[in-house]
């Protein structure tokens, strides 16, 4: 992983996200969260009003040193690398106003992390979009797979650049997903044939099959024969994967 410089500095100065991600928590309250880059805590304080304890881990040494002054004795700060966290917690719930340049990697790593049920993540509109696109939608692709295999997902509502010091080019969108499958092998080779198929997003599902697999599989042979890559549903990705993982070959 490349950390850039700012490491995504943008911090959220208005109320209303902060209830943004409040609403994305019901249901989930009094649990134990994993916050991801707490900043200077602008939710942290707010979640940790409902949560169980907070673990809130900031790479920024600074920000998480002025934070520990700050919080609330059920919020424990840690100075780390978010993501790593999001593979290993052992909290139900993972918040985070992300860093921009590390959301996917939340998200996958969030995905293998069975413990997790709940994730309230900020993020690019644009990629909240894909994390909720539809198959055969323009902005379908290999994240809104992984994401929608294993979370149920919803956009709980849009966060206008001008809500972020200093303010940034784009606006973003507060995602809320719920777990809906635990991972399990098919996932490392949903992983996998996801990478080769979507490189080839707007061929036929059988041309890149062939590409891909080497043969077109039983799922694949029953749709329509315009069918294209980006029409395919988590669902029917979810069964090649699983006929991978029983000994299929890529
Ligand atoms: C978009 S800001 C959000 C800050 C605050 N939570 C808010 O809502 O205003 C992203 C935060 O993530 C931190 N960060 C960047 N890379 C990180 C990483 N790999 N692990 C943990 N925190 C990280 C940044 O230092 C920054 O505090």
């Amino acid at each position: 992983m490349r950390y850039p410089r700012d490491l995504g500095q943008r911090f959220l100065v208005n109320k209303d996200g902060v209830s943004l991600f409040l609403e994305g928590l019901s249901g989930f309250e009094g649990l134990d969260v994993l916050e991801v880059g707490p900043g200077e805590g602008q939710l942290t304080v707010s979640i940790a009003n409902v949560a169980r304890r907070v673990l809130a881990v900031e790479f920024d040494r600074e920000l998480a040193a002025r934070l520990v002054a700050r919080v609330p004795y059920n919020v424990s700060v840690v100075v780390g690398d978010g993501a790593r966290y999001a593979l290993i917690a052992r909290s139900p719930v993972l918040v985070s106003n992300t860093p921009f340049y590390l959301s996917s990697s939340i998200i996958t790593n969030a995905a293998r992390n069975n413990n997790l049920e709940l994730m309230v993540l900020g993020l690019q509109l644009e990629v909240a979009k894909r994390v909720t696109a539809r198959p055969g939608s323009e902005l379908y692709g290999r994240l809104s797979v992984i994401s929608q295999a294993y979370f149920r997902t919803q956009i709980i509502g849009v966060m206008p650049s001008s809500w972020f010091k200093p303010r940034p080019k784009v606006d973003a969108a507060v995602v809320r997903m719920v777990r809906i499958r635990r991972w399990d092998p098919t996932g490392e080779a949903l992983e996998k044939v996801t990478r080769c198929l979507f490189s080839y997003r707007n061929k036929l599902v059988t041309k890149a099959a062939l590409r891909c697999l080497g043969s077109v599989p039983e799922d694949f042979k029953s749709l329509p024969s315009s069918t294209r890559v980006r029409d395919l549903a988590p669902e029917q990705l979810i069964g090649v994967a699983k006929w991978l993982s029983l000994g299929g070959q890529i």
